[in-house]
């Protein structure tokens, strides 16, 4: 049977026009390209826009719209499955001499897609995986620790550090310090307040012990870093509160640290270009780099960054693996950790048990520590999961836990603790006056929007800059103890409803607010602009100033930068955020509003992780027919190669 043409294919209205580009560019360049390759091409792009790296052929004829993430269509499906290959055997034959696909590594190299066995990449991301993977293995493998430690100084430092606490076997806080001494990668996650700043910092104390007694050339070079200017701060401040802690008060070393700065920052973005200045030709020079939050690091970025880091330097990534990936392609953190679903899965009292025998005779000679040794993959040795939550137990951890573990009756049940901490706002529709009197008043205790509003109106001490600065840093502390996390960008449940409901009632208690600028507006940027110092995703007060400017107030580590409101034209409404937009960011108490129908894009890691992202208060929405349950059986899919690569 000869296949129809694309244009008859039954893909149309789902494709970006970007899509559609490529597969028209391909045609127009040799238009005996099959279609079936064209039409597996412009998909393949469409996957990479939802940030898989490349498209599963079994997958995809297997379940081809949901893989797709479209409504599901049965006829659709049908229709697709006749249609594209089964998998790479089917689609090897089928697009043998087409020039636009190389096989892995073997072909031409200017072939805009690489089939490599059932996958299907654009070249780009094909190439970044590579290079990324290999980059880690060779880190996570390389043994420099092992040759040139003091290893007496090295376990004398640590069990200063961690005293062992009576009744506990393991100490994973100790064991992954001991592991970050051995090689240069070193991957602690855990979830909210399981201690992986504290592990870092009680790392750079014994580093900087080491290093006093083998000095270099030069004094220990450190950087700390995180993909948002927010997460860069929190970083920061929790290291300092970490290293303020010690017994002795904080090591002299500590005022010399270096502030945190967004990995655009560090790398050295170039303004509308993905080039950074940092590369292999221009490394970092650094020691030692602490990067926080990094399951929000896409596969671009994570290589740039590994591309510009010297062999030598030490590399410590901080995430928390359960929580969302970041929107653009790849799942770099929970790739890493992908060994470790065994015990996701069981959830028994083993734990962090792919270690070999090597891995265990270290830890072993450096801690004290008799870890499990059943062995595995090279990367995982130098992966540490750390399960004990210090600040995260109460009813908040308990929904996170069972949202996390798949649970829904148990995230219900959870929901209705006894105590305040959490519950579950079911509004009988869109006007619902709980809805507003849950963003202006909070919830019992729990703040909603009125202290901000109230510190607004209260204006300045007095019309001088210091008053100012000192107002601004006071209203952005107010503003951030509450936050309305939606799911979804757009309607009465999504951002946009949310922002236009919490104006409408913040302007009925006194809020004056205009259609764009308007004093107490928050803002979140949407784009990168270095001139203006200004990055995606950082949040600021538009304020007028005792001059009658109205300027855009952002903290800067402790102090107040502003911008002309005026200047500032890729910003939103930040009253209610996307939990996208949220990652890397803590506030006292957090409405999560899930809409009224399922939707592709609710899952139990975006449910986990605008869970996480309250310290004191979560709040359910729940309108009438919200898909809880639907979300909390629903995984996020990350389609690429990554895992398998370092495993
Ligand atoms: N071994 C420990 N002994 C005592 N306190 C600890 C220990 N580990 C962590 N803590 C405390 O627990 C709290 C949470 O630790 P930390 O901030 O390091 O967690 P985290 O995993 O980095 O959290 P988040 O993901 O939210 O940033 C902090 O107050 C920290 O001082």
């Amino acid at each position: 049977m000869t296949p129809p043409p694309l244009q008859e294919w039954p893909l149309g209205p789902l494709l970006r026009p970007l899509d559609r580009a490529l597969a028209t560019w391909l045609r127009e360049r040799d238009p005996h390209t099959p279609d079936s390759l064209l039409a597996a091409a412009a998909l393949c792009a469409h996957l990479e826009g939802q940030g898989h790296s490349c498209l599963p052929l079994p997958a995809l004829h297997a379940a081809p719209s949901a893989t797709l993430a479209w409504p599901a269509d049965p006829a659709l499906d049908e229709q697709l499955r006749d249609r594209l290959p089964a998998d790479g055997a089917q689609a090897r034959d089928r697009w043998r001499s087409s020039p636009w696909v190389s096989l892995g590594d073997q072909g031409s190299p200017a072939a805009p897609l690489v089939l490599e066995g059932d996958r299907l990449y654009l070249r780009r991301y094909w190439q970044t995986e590579c290079r990324l993977a290999a980059h880690l293995l060779s880190r996570a493998q390389a043994d420099v620790g092992e040759h040139t430690l003091d290893r007496p100084l090295a376990r004398q430092t640590l069990a200063a550090l961690f005293p062992a606490a009576p009744g506990t076997d393991i100490d994973w806080q100790r064991v992954a310090c001991a592991l970050a001494l051995r090689r240069r990668l070193t991957v602690i996650t855990g979830g909210p307040g399981t201690g992986k700043t504290y592990t870092a910092a009680r790392l750079l104390v014994a580093l900087h012990a080491l290093h006093t007694q083998h000095p270099g050339p030069t004094p220990l070079r450190v950087g700390l870093s995180a993909p948002t200017g927010k997460a860069a701060a929190r970083l920061r401040e929790s290291i300092d509160q970490a290293l303020a802690r010690l017994p002795g008060g904080p090591p002299v070393w500590a005022s010399a640290l270096p502030a945190a700065r967004t990995l655009h920052s560090l790398l050295g973005a170039r303004p509308g270009t993905r080039a950074f200045r940092h590369t292999a030709h221009n490394p970092l020079m650094l020691d030692v780099l602490i990067v926080d939050e990094a399951s929000m690091v896409h596969l671009e970025l994570m290589t740039a960054l590994l591309d510009a880091l010297p062999a030598r330097t030490r590399l410590v990534l901080l995430g928390d693996k359960d929580q969302l990936a970041s929107v653009e392609a790849g799942a770099v953190l929970a790739d890493l950790c992908a060994h470790d679903a065994a015990y996701d899965a069981a959830h028994d009292a083993a734990h962090n048990t792919a270690y070999d025998t090597s891995t265990r005779d270290w830890v072993d000679e450096l801690t004290g520590c008799t870890l499990p040794a059943p062995g595995g993959p090279a990367l995982a040795q130098q992966v540490v999961a750390l399960r004990q939550s210090r600040r995260f137990e109460g009813a908040i951890g308990q929904v996170a836990q069972a949202v996390n573990a798949g649970n829904a009756a148990a995230t219900e049940g959870a929901l209705h603790a006894p105590d305040d901490t959490v519950a579950c706002l079911r509004p009988r529709g869109e006007t619902d006056p709980a809805l507003d009197g849950l963003a202006t008043q909070g919830r019992g205790p729990h703040p909603g929007y009125g202290p901000y509003l109230e510190l607004l109106r209260q204006g300045p001490a007095d019309k001088s800059p210091a008053a100012f600065d000192a107002w601004g840093l006071a209203l952005l502390q107010a503003f951030d103890r509450f936050r309305v996390l939606c799911a979804l960008r757009e309607g009465p449940w999504g951002v946009s409803g949310w922002n236009a409901r919490i104006e409408a009632a913040l302007a009925e208690q006194g809020l004056r607010v205009g259609r764009e600028a308007y004093p107490g507006r928050p803002v979140m940027v949407t784009r990168n602009d270095p001139q203006l110092g200004v990055f995606n995703g950082d949040i600021g007060l538009t304020l007028k100033t005792p001059d009658g400017q109205l300027r855009v107030v952002f903290a800067d580590c402790g102090r107040l930068r502003s911008v002309a409101a005026s200047r500032l034209a890729d910003a939103q409404t930040a009253f209610a955020l996307t939990v996208h937009k949220a990652q890397g960011s803590e506030f006292e108490h957090v409405a999560l509003v899930l809409p009224e129908r399922d939707n592709p894009v609710l899952s139990r890691e975006l449910l986990y992780t605008g869970i996480t992202r309250a310290r004191k208060a979560f709040t359910l929405v729940a309108p009438p027919g919200a898909p809880l349950a639907e979300a909390v059986a629903r995984r996020t899919v990350r389609f690429g190669g990554l895992g398998e690569r370092v495993r």
